[in-house]
């Protein structure tokens, strides 16, 4: 059988460019098709002379009907609106859709949910190997640790990060609560800014940083009288989000249709 073709949507961005470079040097697919939005000024030109580099024979489109109908999978890092459209159109395809994006609400998630009825669907806010072995040493100190201990989650990133708290933080805020036993919008303390009155017993924090180059750092913070415990994932390099993506893409060829995640793809 022929290598799984895959389509990277937002290919010059951060993440787009690591991640076609990242399937251009697996031996295991073929890249097919790359996407930018429309009027960008990526379209139409080759991929590989947009990124500086030599031409691939693969022109940007912003087709995305008719890019996304050659492919096996789309390894999607974009924007909220962008991967709800292109969830519907990878189901379409029969395809699977790896969607890296974060900044999900609630409607976005149930129009994922309605597309992963016919196609695999695998999404994580962070596809790291080191954040996914947090997450279960997260769920699993919560459980141990009493309310006395207060949590709190602490995520710095680059300036041009648009949402908060990451979607990392927000995965290991909801290990913390699924320790503690209860969903995650029972225990999130609301954004402290002014006179915020001393902290919730039992409530789990988030405090985002924004500036510079950081590439994405989290702590999980456990904070009792006398002593704390501290969770740290640093991240330096966007290759391990991209090398995550290229994991599931692949993992997710012979799967029917359905939601998955990281851990199910790192067998966690
Ligand atoms: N799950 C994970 O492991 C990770 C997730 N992310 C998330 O990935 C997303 C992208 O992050 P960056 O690459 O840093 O952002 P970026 O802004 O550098 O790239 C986003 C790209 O998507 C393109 N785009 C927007 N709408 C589009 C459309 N309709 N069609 C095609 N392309 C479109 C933009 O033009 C841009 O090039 C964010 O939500 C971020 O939080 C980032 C790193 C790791
Ligand atoms: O926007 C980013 O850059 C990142 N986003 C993800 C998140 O929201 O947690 C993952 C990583 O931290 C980088």
């Amino acid at each position: 059988m022929d290598k799984p073709g895959i389509v990277v949507t937002g290919a010059s961005g951060r993440m787009g460019q690591m991640l076609v470079r990242t399937v251009l040097a697996s031996p295991a697919c073929r890249l097919v098709g790359a996407l930018e939005r429309p009027g960008h000024d990526w379209i139409g030109r080759d991929l590989g002379q947009a990124m500086g580099g030599p031409a691939l024979g693969i022109a940007v489109s912003d087709d995305a009907v008719g890019v996304i109908a050659g492919a096996q999978a789309v390894i999607d890092f974009t924007s909220p609106a962008a991967t709800v459209a292109f969830a519907e159109l990878t189901a379409q395809a029969r395809a699977v859709h790896v969607i890296g994006t974060t900044g999900l609400c609630a409607d976005d998630l149930r129009a994922i949910a309605a597309a992963a009825r016919h196609a695999p669907i695998i999404r994580a806010g962070n596809m790291s190997l080191g954040v996914n072995l947090l997450l279960g040493l997260t769920r699993r100190i919560a459980a141990a640790l009493d309310e006395d201990w207060d949590i709190e989650i602490v995520e710095a990133h680059h300036r041009h990060k648009v949402d908060a708290p990451s979607g990392t933080a927000l995965m290991l805020g909801e290990a913390a609560a699924e320790g503690r036993g209860a969903p995650l919008d029972d225990l999130r303390i609301p954004a402290r800014d002014g006179v915020t009155g001393a902290r919730p017993r039992g409530g789990i924090g988030f405090a985002a940083v924004r500036g510079g180059d950081v590439v994405g750092e989290h702590d999980v913070i456990f904070a009792a009288e006398g002593e704390r415990v501290v969770l740290r994932h640093l991240a330096t390099d966007r290759a391990i989000f991209a090398r995550g993506a290229l994991r599931a893409a692949l993992w997710g060829q012979d799967k029917g249709p359905g939601e998955y995640d990281m851990m199910d793809v790192l067998g966690l």
